[in-house]
């Protein structure tokens, strides 16, 4: 049993055993002032509610003809809107759990007029075993996800066999599935644990260059200056 984990979300070691496995601790963190404005003006405008039914992603952005992305685990969401401005015959669905990443991204959206963007602040799990319809996505964003350094925490890291099963469950023939990452440890093991899902195939090699439409971050350039990797991991479904 995980003390740690316990004692960081302060509920009861039992409490802790009973529930399923997560790829992220829920910290309150604080809102800035324009965090909160934004969840209070802009989430009934762009966020989607969770709920355990599907969504007509058509129906959402309210066209038929746009390719459908989904980003996992957006942080702040500099990239993503980034991404989102650059790519406005995209739609592009952003699920994060942390609210004040969640303030951050609406912000942004609020202040590059975004249309094609909208927040669901949920368990991505969930969200895609309930919500995300079945050969619905056309591209799936996962940048950064937390390592998980510790032997003993990776059983957490998103990225796992089954994972990666329900994911292909929701791309069409022939849509993207993009992660990258600054640990090469976890780059091997998402290399690996992609690799052997038959429904993939690999776009490289091995590791891929950096498509142009990822920007770069700020914590990835003082990386690079350092000499640190990044790892980019593009597979297509078949
Ligand atoms: C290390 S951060 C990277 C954030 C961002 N992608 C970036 O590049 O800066 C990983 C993020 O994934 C989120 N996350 C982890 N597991 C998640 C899950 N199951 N559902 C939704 N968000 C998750 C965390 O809350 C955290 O904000």
């Amino acid at each position: 049993m995980d003390q740690e984990a316990a004692d960081k979300e302060n509920i009861s070691k039992e409490e802790l055993a009973k529930r399923p496995i997560r790829s992220f601790v829920l910290r309150q963190g604080r809102l800035t002032h324009g965090q909160q404005r934004a969840l209070d003006e802009l989430m009934p405008v762009f966020g989607v509610p969770y709920a355990p039914a599907l969504i007509d992603l058509n129906a959402l952005f309210g066209r038929d003809t746009s390719l459908k992305v989904l980003e996992i685990g957006f942080g702040m969401g500099d990239s993503t809107a980034k991404i989102a401005q650059t790519q406005p015959e995209r739609d592009f669905l952003g699920v994060e759990v942390h609210a004040p990443g969640v303030g951050s991204l609406l912000k942004q959206i609020g202040e590059l007029e975004l249309k094609n963007l909208r927040i669901v602040q949920h368990d991505a799990v969930e969200v895609l075993k309930h919500m995300i319809p079945d050969a619905s996505l056309d591209g799936v964003h996962i940048f950064f996800p937390d390592p998980w350094h510790k032997k003993r925490h990776h059983k957490r890291r998103l990225i796992q066999a089954e994972f990666v099963k329900l994911l292909c469950s929701k791309l069409k023939a022939g849509a993207y599935l993009h992660v990258a990452t600054d640990w090469q440890e976890y780059a091997e093991w998402v290399l690996d644990v992609l690799q052997q899902e038959p429904l993939l195939e690999n776009t490289a090699q091995d590791y891929a260059p950096k498509p142009d439409y990822r920007p770069l971050t700020k914590f990835e350039n003082r990386g690079i200056k350092l000499g640190h990797g990044v790892w980019d991991i593009i597979f297509r479904r078949k």
